[in-house]
């Protein structure tokens, strides 16, 4: 699995929101994006996702065009900003309305991705009655529990405590060594670079640096 970024460029309303983008990222990888607000790691990940098309470039995924030859990656799941969840349903049942889309995972494989992030499958309370860091961590349920082959997480634990960090780490260190291709975004840099194995710095839209963590 791949995806390859070639001289994308994105402009909205006459403004650079992605300028020139070149990226190879493979299977079996974490990889960073680090930037200040504005900088553009939400919108290169929508990019990624097929939810902005590019003005020039293109985004290859395993041999596939996107926006020509496919609209959507196959094999995609994505944290991006707040994900749409019923206020009135539990955690699982926001979890099984998603999941019955496509109908490829059953009620087990969703309690055992919560159980796996240390939400209770079984507990009964509505969403809208669920803390920050329970939300988020059913927003990471959501990009993983169909086990995508791609996995897209823009600031995943800016709201966890300590624990839940961890616990999404090492969560995130087991799904890279399945072999998935993560893309993950965080404002803490420590966390980033203990999670990536290449580091991106996005700063007005272009990647301006980039480094590998073990080389550090
Ligand atoms: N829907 C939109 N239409 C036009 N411009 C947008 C839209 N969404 C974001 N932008 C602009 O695109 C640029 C990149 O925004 P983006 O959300 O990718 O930043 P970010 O790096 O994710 O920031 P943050 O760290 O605050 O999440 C910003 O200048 C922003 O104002």
């Amino acid at each position: 699995m791949y995806i390859k970024i070639k001289n994308y460029t994105k402009l909205i309303e006459h403004k650079q929101i992605l300028h020139d983008i070149n990226l190879s990222l493979e299977s079996g990888h974490i990889y960073g994006l680090k930037g200040k607000n504005g900088s553009g790691k939400t919108m290169l990940m929508r990019a990624i996702c097929g939810l902005i098309l590019p003005t020039s470039g293109e985004i290859n995924i395993n041999g596939d065009i996107l926006g020509t030859q496919i609209s959507f990656p196959k094999s995609i799941g994505a944290l991006i900003e707040s994900p749409g969840f019923i206020d009135a349903y539990s955690g699982f049942k926001n979890l099984k309305l998603l999941a019955e889309i496509k109908n490829i995972i059953s009620a087990q494989d969703i309690a055992d991705t919560m159980l796996s992030l240390r939400l209770d499958p079984y507990d009964k309370k509505k969403f809208k009655k669920y803390s920050l860091g329970m939300k988020q961590k059913l927003g990471i349920a959501a990009a993983i529990m169909e086990k995508p082959d791609i996995i897209i997480l823009d600031e995943p634990i800016n709201a966890l405590d300590e624990e839940s960090v961890q616990i999404v780490k090492e969560l995130l260190i087991s799904l890279k060594n399945d072999g998935k291709l993560i893309l993950i975004s965080c404002h803490d840099k420590d966390e980033l670079e203990f999670l990536s194995d290449q580091i991106y710095e996005i700063e007005s839209g272009e990647i301006k640096n980039f480094y590998k963590v073990d080389a550090i």
